[in-house]
């Protein structure tokens, strides 16, 4: 089966700091992959790569085949790929549906001249658009929410907010940079069930998380990082018993 995600011999350098070396995985259509480490072992420094927020130093990523190498960031939403960030990105002045609707703009067919000239096309894109934000943020429970500012929302909300934002993409790879940072037990519990709603839909996440009882209920697979490198791959029962992983993350100071 050709990988949705295929991530090879990924390496970033920050000056002559090397943040990620030579990192290998894939993630596969409708898997939640999830990446775990301690501390400054490269999680979002990949997860950037994969998201085109800044280029890679070497190596290659192919999105469902596709060297993605030349793509801008700016078009990433419309191939497919769609995140969260580990700091909040909202909007505080803007209505929790507006927020969401920001999520939707590199889905629009019509011309900006349509738009400008309030014809009929862009009339009824408009509402679908509408439509599907109202849809997105009563799945992830805040229908009751969608006209308050984003900026009297709770915290544990404003992130539920943002990943309807990154759904109404409709991506077939959904990345998630601490989605449960900074949530209580109940609420992570409640996000892990909608991961899994969504996975079941046929999108892919790939997460990178400390939470453990979030990654050991949601993730099919592990993929485990110390100080940049690659060093375990496997099921969460497998990460749990790996030694490796044990000495370097599970066992330590981190959880
Ligand atoms: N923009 C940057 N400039 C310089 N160094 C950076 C930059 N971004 C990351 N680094 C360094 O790269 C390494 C990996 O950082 P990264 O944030 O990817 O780790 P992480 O595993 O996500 O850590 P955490 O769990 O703390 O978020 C660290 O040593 C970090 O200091």
């Amino acid at each position: 089966m050709t990988a949705l995600l295929e991530v090879q011999d990924l390496s970033r350098d920050f000056g002559g700091v090397r943040a990620v070396n030579q990192v290998d995985f894939q993630v596969q259509q409708g898997e939640i992959v999830a990446l775990i480490g301690p501390n400054g072992a490269g999680k979002s420094t990949v997860l950037n790569m994969v998201s085109g927020v800044i280029p890679p130093s070497g190596g290659e990523i192919r999105f469902d085949t596709r060297p993605m190498t030349r793509v801008q960031g700016f078009e990433y939403a419309g191939l497919g790929i769609t995140r969260t960030f580990q700091n909040l990105q909202t909007f505080d002045d803007m209505t929790v549906l507006e927020n969401v609707m920001v999520g939707m703009h590199t889905k629009t067919r019509s011309s900006l001249f349509a738009c400008g000239m309030n014809l009929g096309s862009a009339r009824n894109e408009e509402r679908k658009m509408v439509e599907r934000a109202q849809d997105w943020l009563e799945r992830v429970g805040l229908a009751e929410e969608l006209s308050s500012l984003a900026g009297s929302l709770p915290y544990g909300k404003l992130r539920l907010m943002e990943i309807a934002r990154a759904m109404v993409a409709d991506p077939r790879l959904l990345l998630l940079d601490e989605p449960a940072a900074g949530l209580n037990h109940t609420e992570t519990a409640e996000m892990s069930q909608m991961f899994q709603d969504i996975r079941k839909k046929g999108t892919a996440i790939l997460l990178v998380e400390h939470d453990m009882d979030m990654i050991m209920t949601i993730a099919d697979r592990i993929v485990v990082l110390d100080q940049g490198t690659k060093i375990a791959e496997g099921t969460p029962r497998e990460i749990q018993e790996n030694p490796r992983v044990i000495a370097a993350y599970l066992g330590g100071d981190e959880e």
